[in-house]
């Protein structure tokens, strides 16, 4: 692990007490119970993805998203569920759904509210670091998690991908710079994110994807996350080799936001 950004490590520092918390109020071996019971299997996240593309659809998955560290609250008028109708009303692919409480104001319970209703896969939107995490983003619904480089290593990031895997649940592994994706390119992860939000400044540039997107090997899905506005800066990423979009505040911040999302889809 190289450097971690300050923000990372604060948040991962409050979510290693609640994770605490967590594992007293339920143990692993009760969500691995849990899980047994379960009938519903995984939807492919991934797969939602690639057939998005070969129907010439552009696919975006949207954010549900009521806050974050950078910008405090996004959405006062917030309605998880009424946002994931709409969103697989006008076009979505799928969905990352923030299951962080304090930095990101989600709740991993939105992740079933969601489920019942709406039939696109689930991202779970959070910070991962444990193995129980993962466990429970399934047991909670969930149909992808998120890894992100910038806080795990390499062995962790192949064990958390096997487990996911294990459990059916496809992983998008995030990375933001260089050294992370040759990270990311060390183990079999196949949807890759480029993050253009540079965690230390919390400044966004989309070049990031470009140019990062143009060093992975053909054969993985790679996803644009953040700042994404345009339905143009889609167009172009997209002719730069960039497959999917993560989409979070630009809807987010809109009243009409089936509107918004429509015109991104194209
Ligand atoms: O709201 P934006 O700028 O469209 O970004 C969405 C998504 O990429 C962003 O929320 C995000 C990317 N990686 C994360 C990791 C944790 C929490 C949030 C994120």
């Amino acid at each position: 692990m190289t450097q971690v950004p300050d923000v990372l490590k604060k948040i991962v520092d409050h979510k290693q007490g609640e994770l605490e918390a967590a594992m007293a109020a339920v143990p692993l071996n009760e969500i691995m119970d849990r899980l047994g019971d379960l009938e519903d299997t995984p939807r492919g996240f991934q797969n939602a993805i690639i057939n998005a593309l070969g129907s010439g659809w552009t696919p975006i998955i949207a954010e549900v998203k009521k806050g974050s560290p950078s910008k405090g609250l996004i959405r006062a008028d917030f309605d998880p569920l009424q946002i994931a109708t709409t969103y697989q009303d006008n076009g979505a692919t799928c969905l990352s759904v923030l299951t962080d409480e304090h930095f990101f104001m989600g709740h991993l319970s939105y992740l079933a509210l969601i489920r019942e209703q709406v039939s696109l896969p689930l991202l779970r939107k959070d910070f991962i670091f444990d193995p129980y995490q993962i466990y429970q983003a399934r047991a909670a619904g969930a149909d992808a998690i998120l890894l992100i480089a910038a806080m795990l290593d390499v062995p962790q990031l192949r064990d958390f991908h096997a487990l996911a895997r294990d459990l059916s649940m496809d992983v998008l592994l995030e990375v933001h710079d260089e050294h992370e994706l040759e990270m990311a390119l060390q183990t079999d992860c196949s949807m890759i994110g480029i993050n253009n939000r540079n965690l230390r400044t919390f400044e966004v540039d989309i070049a990031t994807s470009e140019r990062l997107a143009a060093m992975v090997p053909a054969g993985r899905i790679i996803v644009a996350e953040s700042g994404i506005n345009k339905r143009e800066e889609i167009v172009h990423l997209m002719e730069k080799g960039l497959h999917a979009f993560l989409i979070g505040e630009s809807l987010m911040r809109e009243a009409d936001v089936g509107a918004k999302l429509a015109e991104l889809v194209g």
